[in-house]
């Protein structure tokens, strides 16, 4: 994979840096150094790049922009709690539960877990995704009001598959495993909705293109089912279920819903 990294002349050591991690994982990256990076340069440079500017590291394309920004987060934060986030309920963030998050993304499904009490390892194996969640999670760390939260998250770079199979062979158990695999672009029901799909999400499907070969991570639930008595599953509200594997119970949203797998003998 090759990307430009757009970056200002305050970050171009930061840049350098960035440069060797990414190289070290795969991304190879054209440094371009620019006074400044502002709308009207992003639109001029509607590629997809990274970028580097005093407000952390970011992807870009089309004239947008899309970085995690845990900080950002912090008002829906304080409004969330055990009970008014079916996310929440659905992993049972009341009992301090331990969860794997095996498809982070942006980790803001993990951060919410991990704010509302849950110990949380994040998983993401795309290296230019986790790299926006390294950044985060330092940013999010100097936050005073974050800071606790951030002790209770752990990122771990890989592929799922191999990190299930691994915790299945040590016997090591979570309490959950959450998964909320990428969802085909144009498998949404509702075309209205498909259009207004938030500006992250085009960025992201930029990033995994969906080229009819997506993974969509339907080996993932049985292995999970190995390591947690509970394993919670993101979908589109009208979506088929991950698997042909029927959930005992599944809390509805407007936009999505949580399909919940009980492991009794675990
Ligand atoms: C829909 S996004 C998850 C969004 C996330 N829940 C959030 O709150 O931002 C799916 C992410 O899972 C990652 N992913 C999918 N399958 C994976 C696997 N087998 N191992 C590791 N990461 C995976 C993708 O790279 C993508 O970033």
């Amino acid at each position: 994979m090759h990307l430009t990294l757009w970056a200002t002349h305050e970050q171009q050591p930061h840049a350098l840096d960035c440069q060797t991690q990414f190289l070290q994982r795969g991304v190879e990256t054209t440094l371009q150094i620019v006074d400044k990076i502002n709308p009207k340069f992003l639109r001029q440079h509607p590629e997809l790049a990274l970028v580097l500017d005093h407000k952390g590291l970011h992807l870009a394309a089309a004239g947008m922009q899309m970085q995690p920004d845990w900080i950002g987060q912090l008002a829906r934060l304080k409004r969330a709690s055990h009970k008014n986030e079916l996310i929440a309920r659905a992993c049972q963030t009341e009992q301090q539960p331990t969860i794997i998050d095996a498809t982070a993304g942006l980790g803001h499904d993990g951060l919410l877990l991990a704010w509302l009490g849950a110990r949380v390892t994040l998983i993401e194996r795309h290296p230019v995704l986790f790299a926006l969640l390294q950044d985060a999670h330092l940013a999010a760390s100097q936050h005073a009001e974050l800071a606790d939260t951030m002790q209770r998250i752990q990122l771990v770079h890989g592929e799922a598959r191999d990190y299930l199979t691994q915790c299945q062979q040590s016997g090591s158990r979570v309490d959950v495993v959450y998964l909320d695999p990428m969802f085909p672009k144009g498998g949404h029901k509702d075309q209205k909705k498909q259009a207004l799909v938030k500006k992250e999400m085009q960025i992201l499907h930029q990033l995994l293109p969906d080229n009819g070969t997506m993974d969509l991570g339907e080996y993932l639930l049985p292995l999970a089912q190995h390591i947690a008595g509970r394993v919670i599953v993101k979908r589109p509200r009208h979506a088929p279920t991950l698997t042909a594997a029927i959930p005992q119970h599944q809390w509805l949203g407007d936009a999505c819903r949580f399909d919940g797998y009980f492991q009794s003998r675990l």
